[in-house]
């Protein structure tokens, strides 16, 4: 599994980067570092509501002397026996130690009493207490919406990202048909299809389904012929040793440079790649299991290089088995499991690469090496979270 992930890695090319708006940028890679231009909070700040003092003591009593609220500040001296209402966020004015919550004062007209009930602390936030000017989030990172609010408050009003993969999803099949359409008595619906194209979706890829390729070489060239800019041509179906079994041969009569065909895991044993034309090609088995399983331990990391982020394989962790499981077999095997409220996964007895209820049913890939021998309730196992 890892030499042909490797394999792949070396086939996806990275892509140029553009420059979007931060609000555009979400789920984006960011392949330039981006630094601060400004101090947050660019004052000493008020994290309360309450009396700017120049010093708090219980039984205190201060003069009003004015007001500092978020976006117009006080201006002028505060002595010690003044106080300065303030807002949340508002500039502290100058010599100002401690804001005093409003429930810790009482008040009366322009006089305020603090209260025995003043707690500790300034309740001032420092000006750079939350980030300096020229403080820097490293490249490449995938960015969420924290980095987008963190951007936004950094002055950053875009941010250059690499170009979304573009993915020409092909299914091959005279069974399939779209979901929708009526299906003949020996029709299935498209469903990997589907499946790949929310995950990439998910994953930052632009993907673009193409008609159904029928299981005739021509129709299937047709189909390919379709490809047009594709960064990366999908195919589902067709890969394994059947006489219908055409892409291998198509492909390679369209000039497909092969790196390899078949890796020893299961589900996924006829999966194939190589380059065609400027795209990256990879045919993924036509099992529903296992293309969705194969999307997750080649094409999201494949998608991930792509757009610069570590090559990589999917992460692992262990997790606890909460049953014993039997022995396996000479491939590694990527188990549907679910994960138990205790931590614990359970793997589903049922492990047939066609059944997409018990791949809804899952949360967990247990992943077992070739040949592992039986395992007994409570050992450790490592897993896929999907
Ligand atoms: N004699 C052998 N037979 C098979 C072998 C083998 O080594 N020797 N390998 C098996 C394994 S493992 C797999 S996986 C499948 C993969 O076959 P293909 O990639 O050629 O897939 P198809 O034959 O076209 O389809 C298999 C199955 O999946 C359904 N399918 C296909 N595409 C879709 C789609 N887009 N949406 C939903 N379902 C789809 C198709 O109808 C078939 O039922 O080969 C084994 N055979
Ligand atoms: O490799 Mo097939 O994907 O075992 O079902």
């Amino acid at each position: 599994m890892s030499e042909a992930l490797d394999r792949l890695f070396s086939l996806a090319a990275p892509l140029s980067a553009e420059t979007v708006p931060l609000h555009r940028a979400v789920g984006r890679v960011m392949v330039e570092p981006v630094t601060a231009r400004r101090d947050q909070p660019p004052f000493n700040a008020s994290a309360m509501d309450g009396y700017a003092v120049t010093e708090a003591a219980p039984g205190k009593r201060l003069n009003v002397i004015g007001e500092s609220a978020a976006g117009s500040s006080f201006e002028g001296p505060v002595g010690d026996a003044d106080a300065v209402r303030i807002f949340t966020g508002a500039p502290v004015p100058e010599g100002v130690t401690t804001v005093v919550i409003q429930e810790d004062v009482d008040r009366d007209g322009d006089t305020i009493l603090i209260t025995d009930r003043l707690g500790s602390g300034t309740n001032i936030r420092p000006l750079g207490g939350d980030f300096r000017v020229g403080e820097t989030i490293p490249a490449p990172r995938l960015l969420g919406p924290q980095d987008i609010a963190l951007l936004a408050a950094m002055n950053i009003p875009t941010v250059r990202v690499a170009r979304r993969p573009r993915v020409a999803l092909i299914s091959t099949g005279d069974e399939l048909v779209m979901p929708g359409e009526t299906p003949g008595p020996d029709q299935i619906i498209v469903s990997n299809t589907f499946g790949l194209h929310a995950m990439l979706t998910q994953a930052g890829a632009e993907p673009r389904i193409l008609p159904i390729a029928h299981d005739t070489e021509a129709a299937l060239a047709t189909v390919l012929g379709l490809v047009d800019d594709a960064d990366l041509v999908i195919t589902i179906g067709g890969a394994s040793v059947g006489d219908h079994d055409l892409v291998a041969k198509v492909a390679a009569q369209l000039g497909l440079e092969r790196a390899f065909h078949k890796v020893a895991m299961r589900p996924g044993k006829p999966l194939m790649s190589g380059r065609l034309g400027d795209a990256m090609m990879i045919g993924l088995p036509g099992n529903p299991v296992s293309a969705m399983v194969c999307g997750e331990i080649f094409v999201k990391p494949v998608i991930r290089a792509m757009q610069g982020l570590p090559a990589e394989p999917a992460p692992r962790e262990t997790a606890q088995l909460a049953a014993e499981i039997g022995s396996n077999g000479p491939r590694e095997h990527y188990m549907r499991g679910r994960s138990e409220p205790d931590g614990r996964v359970t793997v589903f007895c049922r492990q047939d690469s066609s059944l997409l209820s018990v791949l809804g049913a899952s949360d967990v890939l247990v992943v077992r090496p070739p040949k592992d021998g039986p395992r007994a309730a409570g050992d450790l196992v490592e897993i896929v979270r999907l």
